[in-house]
């Protein structure tokens, strides 16, 4: 773990908002500046969507999310800050702008970072002080799930910055790759850029639609991609001979007309209007958070395959858990906090206080909350599965009134493919514990009527929420039966 706790984010659009939703989950302070009327919903909105990714994705106990802070100026957001992440629209003289600002309000030790994707580091702090503490940290969008971080220096970033972003960058989970040479676009973009490129020009020459370009990537080279780049694959496509013999064989392709390389097509508005149209045919009917919930789901399942094979991306997440297992300390652990609200005015009885049937209703919403967390969603009930509850013991302990707060946690005690056990416990605001229900739940095939085997991704979100909970004490009460002592 580094000194780095406090992180300010300067412009909180799509990369912002993934620094957001990645630095939170990782347990640090994020505060936001950004003066777009819509830009808080649109962060929290994206802070739901990571948080639900990382439940899916990491099989280690996560740190209490983070605190979130819209500031009303770049100096407020600032001036505590440890780290400052600029994510402002990719125009050179705004981020110059922007970073000057920042220089001047920031504290002394703060380390700057920008998300340019391929502004030059010297260009952009050309109007700041010390740029000895800049770097270009540039990420890849969704931010809060793909591991690669570039980090790019200025003629006058220190050695003491890069080292300190890549500890950072690091430690929350990330791949930082150093970028020893400051150049335009960094090496992704570079590559990313060109293959943009030829997509743009088969679609303009007619060759073929967008969506078949996409084909062309995802049903073959994207999939190698994923986890071996270009150079690896190209060895193991060289046969026993490897690398020399495949560009003996291939090398001589590279001189053929087959790519357009630096020709840019003109954005006309035919061009735009094609391709906009075409993706309109090709994903139109997908709503906007569906299809990035299935971009992640599906980068979720290639990483958490990858893990199994400790390869790439895959080895950067094993790493990552263990992190996260060996920082856990027992006072990390808590139970989840679930459920909150106030009683209302009709859930008050002859006796006035809370009606006990409200009790149970509070621990069916709790109950409800878990399931959400672990990824039982409008999806797998479509699918036809479900847990139904199928035992539980509740305790009344203390009384409420009418208008009082409470929150209501879960600890879980044991799992399997088909059981949940669960301690929900409700507490008042001021801190007395009102009730606890003890629950067992199962999971059903809701169309063959019977109990049957969690999906595997359920199952390692459950085995996270374990690894962290078997660390509490077993609960006061549980495994409790009426009357006894
Ligand atoms: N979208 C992408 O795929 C990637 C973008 N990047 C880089 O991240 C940076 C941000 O790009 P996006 O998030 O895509 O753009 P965006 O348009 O989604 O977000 C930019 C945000 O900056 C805010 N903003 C504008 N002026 C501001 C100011 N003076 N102070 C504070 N906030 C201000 C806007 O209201 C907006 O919410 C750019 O440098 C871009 O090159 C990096 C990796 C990938
Ligand atoms: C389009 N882009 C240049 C902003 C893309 C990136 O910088 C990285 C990414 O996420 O593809």
């Amino acid at each position: 773990m580094t000194d780095i706790r406090h992180c300010a984010i300067i412009g909180g659009g799509v990369i912002g908002g993934g620094w957001a939703a990645r630095f939170l989950l990782a347990g640090l302070d994020v505060t936001v500046f950004d003066p777009h009327p819509e830009a808080e919903r649109r962060l929290r909105e994206m802070v739901a969507l990571a948080g639900r990714a990382w439940a899916k994705l990491i099989s280690a106990p996560l740190p209490p999310l983070g605190n979130l802070h819209f500031a009303v100026s770049l100096q407020e957001a600032v001036r505590h800050a440890d780290l400052i992440q600029e994510s402002a629209p990719e125009v050179e003289s705004i981020k110059q702008t922007i970073l000057a600002e920042i220089d001047r309000f920031a504290k002394p030790d703060a380390l700057i970072c920008s998300s340019t994707s391929g502004l030059l580091p010297t260009q952009i702090t050309a109007r700041m002080t010390h740029p000895e503490r800049f770097t270009v940290a540039h990420p890849f969008n969704p931010v809060y799930l793909l591991p690669l971080v570039e980090l790019c220096g200025g003629e006058k970033t220190s050695v003491e910055t890069i080292a300190r972003a890549k500890a950072f960058y690091a430690g929350i989970g990330m791949h930082p790759l150093h970028v020893r040479k400051e150049i335009d676009g960094f090496i992704a973009d570079r590559l990313l850029e060109a293959l943009w490129r030829e997509a743009l020009w088969l679609v303009h020459d007619g060759v073929a639609t967008v969506e078949e370009v996409d084909d062309a990537i995802r049903f073959g080279a994207g999939m190698r991609w994923a986890f071996m780049g270009t150079f690896q694959v190209y060895r193991l496509a060289g046969g026993e001979a490897g690398m020399r013999h495949f560009m003996a064989q291939f090398g001589p392709t590279l001189k053929l007309p087959w790519t357009k390389l630096m020709d840019v097509p003109d954005f006309t508005d035919e061009l735009v209007d094609l391709v906009a149209a075409q993706s309109d045919d090709q994903s139109g009917h997908w709503k906007f958070r569906d299809l990035e919930a299935k971009r992640d789901d599906c980068l979720i399942g290639i990483m958490r395959s990858l893990k199994t094979q400790d390869f790439g991306a895959g080895a950067t997440l094993a790493g990552f858990e263990k992190v996260l297992r060996d920082r856990a300390t027992d006072s990390d652990a808590e139970a989840l906090r679930l459920y909150e609200g106030r009683v209302p005015a009709e859930w008050i009885d002859y006796n006035g206080h809370m009606t006990e049937s409200r009790y149970l209703e509070i621990f069916g919403y709790t109950t409800d909350a878990l399931l959400a967390r672990i990824g039982m969603d409008d999806a797998m009930l479509a699918k036809g599965f479900s847990y139904y509850t199928v035992e539980t013991h509740l305790r009344h302990l203390d009384e409420a009134k009418q208008g009082e707060a409470f929150v209501a946690t879960t600890q879980l005690l044991k799992h399997d493919d088909k059981r949940l056990h669960v301690f929900h416990s409700l507490f008042h605001e001021d801190g007395r514990l009102l009730a606890t229900a003890e629950q067992m739940l199962l999971h059903v095939d809701m169309k063959a009527h019977r109990a049957a085997p969690a999906a595997p991704e359920v199952l390692s979100i459950l085995d996270g929420i374990a690894a962290s909970h078997c660390t509490l004490p077993v609960p006061d009460g549980a495994g409790r039966s009426i009357g006894q002592r």
